[in-house]
């Protein structure tokens, strides 16, 4: 079974806001909404990736990243690890540079039956936080 590593940023603007992306109907977890964040490349830290996946997936330049948490998800075919950042300074204006639809989602308006199931669990302690 193949095994990655996988970095997410949450990106909370100062009204609490999270910007969500969705990904696109072929992809894997496809039509989910997303934190924007990709797979950590061989000799990347999951801090860097975070950094270049945000620049290419939603055009921003990431100014300071706080680790929430970990998780692992059993996929079936696949294994991965996710890093959860919350990213609430960055410079630029966050879009979806891809051409993936994106909305800002209120932080308590996150639904977990949106996102795939590794993220309910952040989603949770996000909704606890405030
Ligand atoms: N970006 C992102 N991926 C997530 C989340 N939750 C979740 O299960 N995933 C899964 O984690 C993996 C992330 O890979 P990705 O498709 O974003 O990877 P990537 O940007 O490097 O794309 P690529 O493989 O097309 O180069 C996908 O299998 C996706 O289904 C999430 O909140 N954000
Ligand atoms: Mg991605």
């Amino acid at each position: 079974m193949t095994s990655r590593t996988v970095a997410v940023g949450i990106i909370r603007n100062p009204q609490h806001e999270i910007f969500i992306a969705q990904r696109p109907e072929k992809a894997h977890m496809g039509g989910f909404w997303e934190f924007p964040g990709g797979k950590v490349e061989d000799g990347e830290t999951p801090l860097q990736a975070l950094t270049r996946e945000l620049h290419e997936e939603a055009g921003i330049d990431v100014g300071q990243a706080t680790l929430l948490s970990t998780g692992q998800h059993n996929f079936g075919d696949r294994q991965m690890a996710f890093y959860f950042y919350l990213v609430e300074q960055w410079k630029g204006e966050p879009c979806g540079n891809e051409g993936q639809p994106v909305r800002w989602c209120p932080q308590q308006e996150l639904d977990p039956e949106d996102f795939p199931p590794v993220n309910a669990a952040i989603i949770r302690q996000l909704k606890a936080s405030t």
